[in-house]
């Protein structure tokens, strides 16, 4: 119902409803010298945007012309063929420094501006991540896109007020809206960030075992490959590591892969292995790499606490002496490997020796690292119940697991919205065995990491050459 309004008021009503009345809109002409500016403006901002961030691109689209008008078209096609004929021979003749140096800024340009810069928009309306305010509509701005040989790095300025976490819950959308089958985000600085779309999988192959290094390596050893191709050194001195997946995950890589990595350590006296192998099965095949081996349960409990005397004696030792601890012959790393460590806890009908158990795991790992000793274990069903010291563990790995809530639960809160998707890791051995995401302590990003195959052969191999004491003991 129109109600009566005193004055002028009455001509600006456009609409009426209930209790509320919508005025007409006032109208400002804008003089169409100042709307040409502004395009004009924007027009040169943009190309000088394009041309500071892609030089190299915009040089090979403008030469051409510039020279077809300059010289004559004839000096054009000579320069475009030869260049061409240049790129061709250096791509044949040097791949890899092609793709370096060359292809990959190509691919980078040519996947910005065909699919990241064409799709920008939509995708962000889509995906919600676009904001409307006042009729306006404000995008995220597309930074730089960088290619390396397995992903696209898309580096992102988020709208003022956005948050991180917004952007890992349209993950999803991204991907699908990029038509990428994964993307991961990570914060590079605040209000930025850079989408991850990974476009090959380096570690889709299984990778065979590292050669033994030569080097008495105590502190990172090399265990596979990190996702972008490079060598991956796991930190083992100095932390304690789960490493947890479902049967057939490949947990036996990543501890046959570490031991191996500690060999020449040990033979200098550098390093000792005790092994605990309830299960009877992965580690009893290569026993005479270690310095002590238990498989009993009770010997399990025994051998715990050896290792926690070792603590309580050097702990003494180095009080007001020392705060660090420098492998040495005489205070040598103690690495206690655990397979399946639940045998030992929560599948154990001994409440007693149970007990026993958890209380000198937990010792070994509250009290072990500074004074060199490690626990190296793994854990094939992540629940709390079942290893409820999962959180003494300073570095976590989660290989496949079978649901997408025991990743947080292995790797911490937040991990898969980071990108840790280990429920989605294939169950298929040739494809999957071995690949896990490591969070460690100091840094919460996860990376995605395969652990090489140390097979039966290799471990005989490795009994035969390293079986026995250490020299340097
Ligand atoms: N890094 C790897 N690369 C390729 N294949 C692997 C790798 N690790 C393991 N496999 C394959 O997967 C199979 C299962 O591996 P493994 O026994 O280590 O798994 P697991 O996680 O220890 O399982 P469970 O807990 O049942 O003992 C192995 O027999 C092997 O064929």
């Amino acid at each position: 119902m129109l109600r009566k309004l005193p004055g002028d008021y009455t001509r600006e009503i456009v609409s009426t409803v209930p209790n509320a009345l919508v005025f007409r809109p006032t109208v400002v002409n804008t003089p169409a010298i100042v709307t040409l500016v502004a395009i004009v403006s924007r027009a040169v901002a943009g190309l000088v945007r394009m041309v500071w961030r892609h030089p190299i691109a915009c040089l090979a689209v403008a030469t051409p012309p510039a020279l077809a008008v300059l010289y004559g078209w004839l000096v054009a096609v000579l320069v475009v063929v030869s260049t061409m004929t240049t790129l061709v021979g250096w791509w044949l003749s040097h791949p890899a420094s092609f793709t370096r140096w060359a292809g990959l800024r190509l691919r980078a340009w040519w996947r910005w501006m065909w699919t990241y810069r064409r799709h920008w928009q939509p995708v962000m309306v889509i995906a919600g991540l676009a904001a409307h305010i006042g009729g306006r509509e404000y995008l995220p701005r597309l930074l730089k896109v960088t290619r390396t040989a397995t992903a696209d790095v898309v580096c992102v300025r988020m709208l003022s007020g956005q948050s991180v976490t917004e952007w890992q819950d349209r993950a999803d959308n991204l991907a699908h809206g990029f038509a990428c089958v994964q993307c991961r985000i990570k914060l590079d600085r605040p209000g930025r960030i850079s989408l991850v779309f990974p476009h090959r999988d380096l570690l889709a192959a299984p990778i065979l075992a590292l050669s033994v290094p030569r080097e008495t390596q105590v502190s990172a050893v090399a265990i596979g490959l990190h996702e972008d191709g490079s060598l991956y050194r796991l930190k083992l001195h100095g932390t304690h590591v789960l490493v947890a997946g479902a049967t057939g995950a490949g947990k036996g890589s990543w501890l046959w892969s570490a031991i191996r990595g500690l060999l020449p350590a040990r033979r200098a006296g550098l390093v000792e292995i005790w092994a605990l192998d309830p299960k009877l099965m992965e580690l009893s095949y290569g026993r005479d790499l270690f310095d002590h081996y238990a498989a009993d349960p009770s010997d399990c409990a025994d051998l715990l606490a050896a290792a926690v005397k070792v603590i309580q004696e050097r702990a003494g030792r180095f009080a007001g002496v020392q705060r660090n601890h420098i492998p040495t012959v005489h205070d040598p790393f103690v690495l206690v490997v655990v397979d399946e460590v639940a045998f030992l806890t929560a599948y154990q009908a001994d409440r007693k020796l149970k007990e026993r158990i958890t209380a000198a795991l937990a010792t070994l790992t509250t009290q072990g690292r500074a004074v060199g000793v490690g626990v190296l274990a793994a854990l094939q069903d992540p629940r709390k119940e079942v290893l409820n010291i999962r959180n003494l563990f300073p570095d976590k790995i989660a290989l496949r697991l079978d649901e997408p809530s025991q990743v947080d639960l292995v790797l911490g809160d937040g991990a898969r919205d980071r990108g840790a998707l280990a429920d989605q890791i294939s169950s298929s051995p040739l494809i999957g065995a071995g690949v896990g995401y490591v969070r460690l302590e100091a840094s919460p990003e996860p990376v995605r990491v395969r652990a090489a195959y140390v097979s039966d052969s290799d471990i005989r191999a490795m009994v035969a050459e390293f079986a026995g004491v250490g020299e340097g003991r």
